[in-house]
């Protein structure tokens, strides 16, 4: 049974296939502490959460079972997302279901500032009737610049056409191309200052876009602009723009986010004429709340599950394309490294990947992932890590990770080898999947050989000599170890061999002592496979 701890506020039709799920069990626990969660956490092996859960190094730390926090919506600035990779811990989000919604809000804001809509609604219903305060502008044959031209960016840029404005999109990734075939100027940031009537901000708050509208930009902007943000607080300088809108620089400000979330009851916003606020509801319809709960539902369970799952935040994404290419391979990749990490003496210092095939064609990061993570949860233990922080694991050990590529394939369509290399020594294991047989381990070091990954494995190395096989089956028999499949490699006959043993249990170090002491026999070892 999997426990979720639901902390946000989230729509209940949208996880109602967490709710109806027979192996999920859901505690609501909204509005907690930083404390409180520390306390209880420890008990979930996930985390649902909003924008208001702030889910800090600490709260991780104690949450030992917790292996995936959701993020019902888009911006994950509530999450300390190195601390959860260094744990292993996947963070998903649902960056699509919101996003109507929230370009939809930022027009409504639009709107709002352009027809001072709150303040003349407030005059009116403490029964003034003032029409002469309240004149606006129209949107038609405005220029409205549009700062982030993402998902939610480019929303807006459309329906700002519609509403006849000419349209300047700002954006790092914003192609001349795709900016005509919206019917958008490509413009830099200053073009946006310089010739906008409205500023729109639609980034994520990092380094880059922390007060990209600050003192210096408002000192040129063009007089009577105004600005709304229904991204995050933060991108414009508040102190800035309440001095540019006093300064009669800037005519009025839309926002429905704030650099300190809720505001302080003496933010200069909440009581300045010319400001309109919302308490962060851009994404706050029945609709897009129950998109993205109902997506972030799908990947949470997926995840739990141990089910193959869509991009998660603290992971690169793969396209669909190359996972569906990649997916089948993640077993054996997985484990082809434990099985080299479980021969292989001494400390690992290099994980060394051959792709050969067509897989030498697609970009197989995803798969060296599951490689890098068999190697070292056979070290550090498979609860320590995943795919998630198996890369920044290695790294922080030193452990170099090499791929190479090619097209000869010795036979198979697709051939993936990894070599160990240790302070001690070099070991090879490289497998395939076989049509209609799945997953086979198809050399050991120099031996071709073909076993099922799967169970106790007995690697034995050994002479090739008349007399060897028997003696271990009958070493192996008097201990009451069944042998299920044998498999016997050389590359010379009489010369070095290896004999792979599938055995229906495991064999305690004293029987591998007594193998080792049989004539004409090197070395043998167990290996386990799940
Ligand atoms: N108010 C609310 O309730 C909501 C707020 N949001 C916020 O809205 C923002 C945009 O969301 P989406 O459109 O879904 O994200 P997105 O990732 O689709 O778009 C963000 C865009 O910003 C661009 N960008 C990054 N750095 C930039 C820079 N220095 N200058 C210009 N552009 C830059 C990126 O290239 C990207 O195209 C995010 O901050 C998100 O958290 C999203 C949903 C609801
Ligand atoms: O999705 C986002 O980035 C948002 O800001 C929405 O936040 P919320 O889920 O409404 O707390």
């Amino acid at each position: 049974m999997y426990k979720v701890l639901v902390s946000d506020p989230i729509s209940d039709l949208g996880i109602s296939l967490l709710v109806e799920a027979s192996d999920i069990t859901i505690d609501k626990k909204t509005g907690l502490s930083e404390d409180e969660l520390v306390a209880i956490i420890g008990e979930y092996d996930a985390l649902l959460v909003r924008s208001q859960t702030r889910v800090t190094e600490r709260i991780m730390e104690a949450a030992k079972r917790l292996k995936v926090i959701g993020r019902a919506g888009v911006g994950v600035d509530n999450i300390d997302l190195e601390a959860a990779t260094k744990r292993g811990i996947i963070v998903i989000n649902a960056p699509d279901g919101n996003t109507i919604t929230t370009c939809e809000h930022t027009f409504a804001m639009m709107m709002a500032v352009a027809r001072h809509i709150p303040q003349a609604y407030l005059k009116t219903v403490g029964g003034v009737w003032d029409r002469k305060s309240f004149v606006g502008v129209e949107l038609r044959n405005k220029t409205l610049g549009v700062l982030g031209m993402g998902r939610i960016g480019s929303e807006v840029a459309s329906r700002a056409k519609a509403f006849g404005m000419n349209v300047f999109g700002y954006d790092p990734f914003l192609t001349e191309e795709r900016a005509d075939k919206m019917g958008v100027r490509k413009a830099s940031v200053e073009d946006i200052i310089a010739e906008a009537d409205f500023i729109t901000v639609h980034t994520p708050l990092t380094p880059e876009t922390r007060h990209m509208i600050g003192k210096e930009q408002f000192a040129k902007i063009k007089p009577g602009v105004r600005i709304i943000n229904c991204a995050r607080g933060g991108i414009i300088d508040e102190q800035a723009l309440v001095e540019a809108i006093d300064a009669g620089q800037v005519a009025g400000a839309a926002f429905d986010v704030f650099e300190e979330e809720p505001p302080a009851p003496e933010h200069p916003f909440l009581k300045h004429p010319k400001i309109i606020v919302t308490p962060h509801l851009g994404a706050s319809t029945i609709e897009a709340q129950e998109n993205v709960a109902i997506d972030v539902s799908e990947q949470l369970l997926h995840i739990l599950r141990n089910e193959p799952f869509k991009n998660a935040v603290n992971m690169p994404p793969v396209p669909a394309d190359v996972m569906n290419k990649l997916e089948p391979y993640f077993q054996l990749g997985k484990k082809l490294g434990s099985f080299s990490a479980q021969i292989a003496v001494g400390a690992v210092k290099e994980i060394a990947v051959t792709y050969a095939g067509e897989l030498a064609d697609v970009d197989t990061q995803p798969l060296t992932r599951r490689v890098v993570e068999g190697v070292l949860a056979y070290h550090l233990g498979s609860d320590q890590v995943n795919v998630v922080n198996a890369m920044h694991l290695a790294k922080i050990r030193g452990v170099n990770i090499v791929v190479t590529k090619s097209h000869a394939t010795k036979g198979f369509t697709n051939q993936v080898s990894v070599t160990l290399r240790t302070d001690k020594e070099e070991r090879l294991v490289a497998g395939t999947l076989l049509n209609g047989f799945g997953p086979r381990i198809t050399q050991v070091d120099k031996f071709p050989v073909d076993v099922e990954p799967q169970g106790h494995i007995l690697l034995i190395s050994h002479h090739d000599k008349p007399g060897i096989v028997g003696r271990v089956g009958t070493l192996l028999g008097t201990q009451d170890i069944n042998i299920a499949t044998m498999q016997v490699g050389r590359k010379i006959v009489g010369g070095e061999a290896v004999m792979v043993l599938g055995v229906d249990k495991g064999v305690t170090k004293q029987v591998l002592n007594e193998i080792t002491a049989l004539p004409d026999l090197n070395n043998a070892k167990e290996v386990h496979l799940d």
